[in-house]
């Protein structure tokens, strides 16, 4: 493989692990300007190198949003995304571009703001709404018309001349007021709040529960109608008809006839969005006329009609003061800067986050430095440089502590991780008490009435030393705590006792061993069916399973090995935890695919690819990610990845289609 080769394919890799984590997830690990960066520079490559080119490329797709939670819908008119550029001159271009294709004609260019929260499509029949569809994957998205419903300022009848049937797309958002009120219910509530207004939106409209999405003051704007029978031949025009049925339609609307115009209004918003109660983080620009627009139509991804102008985050210029260190669950030490506070869009900001030691190194960081701050994906902003000449000299340099600030164990460094550890997992009281709460939490034993107050409080008194503890708790030991009441007593002791019936893959990701997340727990569990089996896993047994790669793998062989981890073990099992699938669980398991390996590829109709791989796995095959001489079959789906394609032509693996494998597991 060529080196650009390898670049192009660990970007795709890169940006779809992103996508994941930003529509899916609603936890961004960078930021958008770090993504679009990455997007840019892949999609020169690929330009440049058109051999390498793949429809599944993240530079062809839309970033999917798809849940297996819900329904999923067919799109009527394929909702996709918008080009976008930081560039100004780029802007001119795209003005340009558009003068050139319509060439001796006039157009007018609808400038909009672009609202940070999530897509949303609204379908009205006779007056009333039918449906509400997120992006999804652009082709179908997720069917969310019950949350959509309890939305105040999205109608559900309409009032006036409205057309018998069609389509309005917008943005579904969270105010700053209710983003600032719903993450000081969750604070308190012990949750983690949320990192921004646009990731609130969009997990509040992915929940199970329509009442609780009720209580989530969330909001919508109104930018786009489709149909065919639509009032007016123009898109601002056919907004102001919408506006007159009842939909909020944004007053931040203009039309521009001019280049000059277009880059006032940018310029404008560029200062004034700080004083907007809402995000925004951007511009849109539209060509006005419906009949132009179609002319000049679609690429894969985006309209060519469109495009988005997206503003740099804010930087803060302030004083490092300080820099602590806190320890997680995991051991791994996080250097914190403490700053003089600055305002920085729209909050005031004290902490920075650091990382790691190479972070601190290569900005050369000292105490008392200037520094600038930025605001990326997370609550946390980081500090993106320094201003060495207004550094003193004698300001000392920031040292990486050597020895763990809670228990004193000398830190060590896993070879090939960025991350300083504390060593001492058993008794080093923020990991005890950091798994005690990860175990407990909802997506893992989902244990009520305990909350990270009470922990500290059984972990002082002694009553918990691990997770194991938690099951012997007595009512009368429970009751000697500060504020605790024999009715939140026994709401804890019935909540640990209903844990007892939680499965097999969610134990195992209460656990808290490095690097299971609940994907690789379900899949440890499916795979191994009991913990005896997966304690004895080898290392390549595990990396035989889907998506478990050395990594997790050494992570798991190294949690097992240890003695006291064991002795958890054994202590969970005795008090009557799941530690085996369920009956039930292995019930819907067969073997007719005992012995076969599977590369799934392409899109299918009759189920998403997670639901092709799932099946596989319950009825005894496996998933690989590539193709190789060990790969039984390639189910081809529509649109499949061509590298993979030619690999299994070249080594003879069969490739078989969607219909193909429904009847092996017939
Ligand atoms: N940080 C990360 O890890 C990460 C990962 C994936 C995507 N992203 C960010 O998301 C962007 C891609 O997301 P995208 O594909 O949704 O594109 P986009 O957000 O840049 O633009 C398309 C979206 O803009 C929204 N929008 C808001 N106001 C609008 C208006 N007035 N008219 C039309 N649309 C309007 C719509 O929801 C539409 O879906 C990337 O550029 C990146 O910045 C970040
Ligand atoms: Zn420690």
């Amino acid at each position: 493989m060529t080196d650009i080769e390898k670049e192009i394919n660990q970007l795709r890799e890169e940006l779809d692990k992103h996508n994941y984590k930003y529509y899916v997830l609603n936890e961004p690990s960078i930021s958008d300007f770090e993504f679009d960066q990455k997007m840019h520079r892949l999609t020169d490559l690929e330009k440049q190198h058109p051999e390498f080119a793949d429809p599944n490329s993240p530079t062809q797709r839309v970033g999917s949003d798809l849940n297996k939670d819900f329904e999923q819908v067919k799109h009527v008119y394929p909702m996709l995304s918008l080009g976008n550029t930081y560039s100004e001159e780029e802007i001119q271009d795209f003005y340009k571009r558009v003068a050139k294709q319509l060439p001796d004609e006039e157009f007018e260019i609808v400038c909009e703001l672009k609202y940070d929260g999530t897509a949303i499509g609204l379908t009205y029949e006779n007056g009333l709404l039918v449906r509400g569809v997120t992006r999804g994957d652009g082709v179908q998205g997720d069917d969310v018309t019950a949350n959509v419903k309890t939305i105040r300022s999205i109608p559900l009848k309409l009032k006036g001349d409205y057309p018998a049937s069609f389509e309005i797309r917008g943005e579904i958002f969270l105010p700053h007021k209710g983003f600032a009120h719903l993450n000081e219910q969750r604070e308190k509530a012990g949750e983690t709040p949320f990192a921004n207004p646009r990731n609130a939106a969009s997990g509040s409209l992915k929940m199970q529960n329509s009442a609780l999405v009720a209580k989530r003051p969330l909001d919508c704007f109104l930018y786009y109608m489709l149909g065919e029978e639509l009032p007016s031949q123009f898109h601002k025009e056919n907004l102001e008809k919408a506006s007159s049925w009842g939909f909020k339609i944004p007053p931040y609307i203009q039309l521009c006839t001019s280049i000059k115009d277009v880059m006032d209004f940018i310029h404008h918003w560029d200062e004034e969005r700080h004083n907007l109660p809402f995000d925004i983080d951007g511009i849109v620009l539209k060509v006005n006329s419906l009949d132009q627009q179609r002319r000049l139509g679609f690429t894969a991804k985006s309209p060519r009609w469109a495009i988005s102008y997206k503003f740099k985050a804010e930087q803060g210029y302030t004083k490092l003061n300080e820099v602590t260190f806190q320890v997680g669950r995991t051991g791994a030490v996080t250097p914190v800067a403490n700053l003089d506070p600055v305002f920085l869009a729209g909050t005031t900001v004290k902490r920075a986050s650091l990382h790691n030691s190479d972070i601190i190194a290569s900005l050369d960081l000292h105490l008392g430095d200037m520094v600038y701050v930025e605001k990326g994906g997370e609550i946390i902003p980081k500090i993106v440089g320094v201003d060495e000449e207004a550094r003193s000299a004698e300001a000392a340099k920031v040292e990486f502590i050597k020895n763990c600030p809670e228990c004193g164990s000398e830190l060590i460094r896993i070879k090939g991780e960025a991350a300083h550890y504390c060593p001492n997992a058993a008794t080093c009281p923020p990991q005890v008490k950091g798994r005690v709460e990860h175990f407990i939490a909802r997506k893992a034993m989902n244990i009520d009435g305990i909350g990270t107050e009470t922990i500290d409080l059984l972990y002082k008194n002694h009553m918990i030393n691990d997770v194991a503890d938690l099951y012997t708790l007595h009512p009368m030991q429970l009751m000697t705590l500060d504020r605790m009441g024999e009715k939140s007593a026994q709401n804890i002791l019935d909540g640990l006792e209903a844990s007892k019936q939680v499965n097999f893959a969610r134990v195992l990701f209460a656990l808290g061993i490095r690097y299971v997340g609940e994907t690789v727990a379900k899949k440890l569990a499916s795979a191994f069916k009991n913990i005896d089996a997966l304690m004895k896993a080898t290392q390549e047994e595990l990396t035989e399973v889907d998506e478990i790669g050395d990594r997790i793998a050494s992570s798991v062989i190294g949690y097992f090995g240890e003695e006291h981890n064991q002795t958890l073990i054994d202590k969970l099992q005795k008090a009557g935890l799941q530690f085996q699938l369920s009956e039930e669980e292995t019930a819907t398991h067969s073997d007719k695919l005992e012995g076969m390996s599977f590369v799934v590829s392409g899109s299918f109709t009759s189920f998403s690819r997670d639901e092709l791989k799932s099946l596989i796995e319950k009825n005894g095959g496996k998933n690989l990610s590539g193709v190789s001489s060990k790969t039984s079959y390639l189910v081809a789906g529509d649109k499949i990845g061509p590298s993979k394609l030619a690999k299994a032509e070249k080594l003879g693996v069969k490739i078989i289609s969607e219909d193909d494998f429904k009847s092996m597991i017939e």
